[in-house]
Formats: C-alpha cells, sequence, structure tokens
C-alpha cells in the first residue's frame, strides 16, 4: 500500500456522494465507505464507487463471534474492495476467521482485500480506557498489545491513532500498516476525536495513511481543502 490519503465519505446517501465526487473532476481517489453510508446504500454504492476507478476501504467494524465474521467477510469480499477491517477485541480467533472468510470469498484470480484491526479508537481518551473499560494500562501499551495479536492472528495492520504509529512501528515493523484517523488540519475543531494530529504530524511519525473526513467533506471548497491535506501529508519529510 503507498502511503494513501484516505477520504471519509461520511454522507446520508448516494446522492450527497455524487455531489462530493463531482468536485474532483478525473481524480482517482482512495475513499473509505463506512457504516453511515453502506446502511443506507448497501452493495450498490461500493460497485457504483468501483465504476469511478476510486480505491474503496470498507469501514464495517467487524465484531462478532468467529463464524458470523467469517461467513459476513466471505460476503464482502465478493464486493472486491481495497481494505476491510475488523475490532482486534473480538480476540485472535475472530480475527484469524476474518481472513479465513476473506480468502473464502475471493474471487478466482483476485487479490483478497487487505484486512486491519481497529485497537483504541481515536475517539477513546486515556481516562475512558480507564474508568469506562476497567483497563489500567497506559493507552499506547492497550494499542501495541491490539497490534501483536492481530499480527499473530494473520492481519495486514491496525487502525490507530498517529499517538501510537511510532511504538508500533519500532514493534512490528513498517510493513505491519498503520491506518490513522482523527486527522485536523491545524485550526480545525476536534470534534467527537479525541487523539488528533495534523497531516504533517501523521507523515513525520511514520503513518502507513491517513484517514479524514470533516476536514474535507464539509469544507466550502472540499476540493481545495483535500489538495491542502493531500500536500501537507505527501509533501512533509519524515
Ligand atoms: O476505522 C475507522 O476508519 C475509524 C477508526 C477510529 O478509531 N476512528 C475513526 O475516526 N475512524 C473513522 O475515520 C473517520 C474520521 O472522520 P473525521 O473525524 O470526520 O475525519 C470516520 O469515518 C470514522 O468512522
Amino acid at each position: 500500500m503507498e502511503r494513501p490519503l484516505i477520504i471519509a465519505l461520511d454522507f446520508k446517501d448516494r446522492t450527497e456522494v455524487d455531489d462530493f465526487l463531482n468536485h474532483f473532476h478525473d481524480e482517482k481517489l482512495f475513499v473509505k465507505v463506512g457504516m453511515e453510508l453502506f446502511y443506507q446504500e448497501g452493495p450498490a454504492i461500493i460497485s457504483h464507487i468501483k465504476q469511478l476507478g476510486h480505491a474503496i476501504f470498507l469501514d464495517l467494524k467487524l465484531h462478532d463471534i468467529p463464524n458470523t465474521v467469517k461467513q459476513a467477510m466471505r460476503g464482502l469480499a465478493k464486493l472486491e474492495v481495497d481494505l476491510v477491517n475488523v475490532h482486534a477485541a473480538g480476540g485472535k480467533k475472530m480475527m484469524a476467521a476474518a481472513i479465513e472468510g476473506l480468502e473464502a470469498g475471493t474471487p478466482e484470480g483476485k487479490q483478497r482485500p487487505a484486512c486491519i484491526a481497529v485497537t483504541q479508537l481515536t475517539s477513546t481518551s486515556q481516562e475512558m480506557v480507564e474508568d469506562e473499560l476497567l483497563i489500567n494500562e497506559n493507552l499506547d501499551h492497550v494499542v501495541l498489545h491490539y497490534a501483536k495479536i492481530a499480527k499473530e492472528s494473520g492481519l495486514d495492520g491496525v487502525v490507530c491513532s498517529t499517538h501510537e504509529v511510532e511504538v508500533l512501528n519500532e514493534n512490528l515493523g513498517v510493513s505491519f500498516i498503520t491506518v490513522t484517523p482523527g486527522i485536523r488540519m491545524k485550526d480545525d475543531s476536534a470534534d467527537d476525536q479525541t487523539r488528533i494530529a495534523t497531516p504533517e504530524q501523521a507523515r513525520r511519525l511514520g503513518s502507513t495513511a491517513i484517514v479524514v473526513g470533516r476536514s474535507i467533506t464539509k469544507q466550502a471548497n472540499p476540493y481545495e481543502a483535500y489538495m491542502n491535506v493531500k500536500k501537507a501529508w505527501e509533501d512533509t519529510v519524515e
């Protein structure tokens, strides 16, 4: 995976998606389809976006018993997206089952989608980990542990915040991919995110990919906002 800038298409329907994508003319993008859009539009939105030539991260964050996740992934593999994810909190058996399902469902001769595990959501704070999840550990230890079990389960990488990327790269190597949401330009509001960084910081810390939603999608000129994020991400020297 070349260091992509992934745009989160957190829109309510296909019309909003098309209005947004029309700003980009012929530019080939890497986009993320999450729960909001997929639950409304279903698999048809994936074929639509694929026809436009964009790469797709299907972000459904699967978290269930191993057999259910395996069968769900078997079906999702048929959509031929580039990247999918699960919650590492589902455990090693569940993560291994996700890979089995993807391998079983990927059409002959095609490559299975890369699969990554959400470690701790970027909206989660140290206080939440201790008070709500009852985990008395530093967040970066928790993320590293979840990433280790994801790697042992055969996953290709993780979703984490930029704050944990250095420790993951040191311990698991840079080929284990780190996809980091929670990205904001310097003056943007954090909204519901907690562990945030700018695109420049993400690049310096060694993220494989950044996921950017509102800092592009909610701007008056989304194309200009995208180009600014892209420049900040791609022009920064690690
Ligand atoms: O898996 C994700 O993509 C994800 C994981 C995570 O820990 N935090 C996180 O924000 N995301 C997604 O990344 C996007 C971030 O959107 P913005 O906060 O608007 O940039 C949303 O679509 C989230 O669903």
